[in-house]
């Protein structure tokens, strides 16, 4: 399909922030453009310290403002996020825009079930009964390929391994449909056969509901098998932005040459020989 064509889902414009000190405002963000249409994985790359988490905090609403400044326009299907109230965005959060996180131990509480907290976040944005909703998790958890869906309702977080967390993550956001999924570095956490599961299962989300991604990973291999497009960050600014081929075969700023190029190559056969 023709991308131009596509409707933009989120557009993302002069998106700034900065940390207020007594010694005045430091920036953290320098002004931010770029938008999402419906079904693209954007990816967002750039070494540790970069600013791509701080960049996820301030599209969900996260940040602080007593400590930040935030400026700029966050637009999900026309409608204008930067200045909502926690509560606005609390109703947002999770139907409209959902974050699938690094940790996702963080996003359970260790004294409900899996269960409880899955059909609790079904229910607090739709209108279905318990049952119904009980019903829709059990099959998402299935879609998933998660073995055993019944018995996993009845699990507790700490049971479950980071890579079958993450997948209960994505079958919630595949309950809730939402228009954008933010993903921040969702496998670098897991090991390489539970890492393609939740890619795979991403991969999914976007072919099966239209879902537009912002994938941001240190992972070069990940992006470049996920995502359209790639936005590279340095210094909390974006400094090099493009199809994904072409930001590959034809770096043009210098720091995406040097992250290019310090990829590392090892590989799962060169792992092999040198175990012997
Ligand atoms: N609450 C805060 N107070 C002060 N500085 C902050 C705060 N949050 C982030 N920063 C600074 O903003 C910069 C960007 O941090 P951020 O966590 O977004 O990086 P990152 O690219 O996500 O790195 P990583 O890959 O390690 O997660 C860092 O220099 C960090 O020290």
């Amino acid at each position: 399909m023709d991308d131009g064509k596509k409707s933009k889902v989120l557009e993302v414009h002069g998106l700034e922030v900065k940390l207020k000190t007594d010694a005045g405002a430091v920036s953290l963000l320098e002004p931010i453009y770029f938008e999402l249409k419906k079904g693209q994985i954007l990816g967002l790359v750039g070494e540790s310290g970069s600013g791509k988490t701080l960049t996820c905090n301030a599209l969900l609403q996260l940040l602080n403002r007593q400590m930040m400044d935030v400026k700029g326009s966050v637009r999900l299907n026309g409608r204008e996020l930067n200045g909502m109230t926690a509560e606005e965005m609390r109703r947002v959060r999770g139907k409209d825009i959902a974050l699938i996180m690094q940790n996702p131990m963080s996003a359970f509480t260790p004294v409900y079930t899996i269960g409880a907290q899955f059909t609790e976040t079904i229910r607090t944005h739709t209108e279905l009964t318990k049952r119904q909703a009980r019903d829709l998790a059990v099959t998402a958890l299935e879609k998933m390929n998660l073995p055993e869906p019944v018995k996993l309702m009845k699990r507790y977080s700490f049971q479950l391994s980071g890579g079958m967390l993450q997948r209960v993550m994505i079958a919630i956001s595949m309950c809730l449909r939402p228009a954008v999924v933010i993903a921040d570095e969702p496998t670098t956490a897991l090991d390489v056969v539970n890492q393609l599961q939740v890619l795979r299962e991403l991969d999914r989300l976007r072919t099966e509901y239209g879902t537009s991604i912002l994938l941001i990973s240190h992972d070069l291999g990940v992006i470049s098998q996920m995502a359209d497009e790639v936005a590279v960050m340095q210094q909390g600014r974006i400094v090099e932005q493009a199809e994904v081929h072409r930001l590959f075969d034809q770096p043009q700023h210098e720091y995406t040459k040097m992250l290019l190029h310090a990829r590392p190559r090892l590989s799962l056969r060169d792992m092999n020989q040198a175990g012997g």
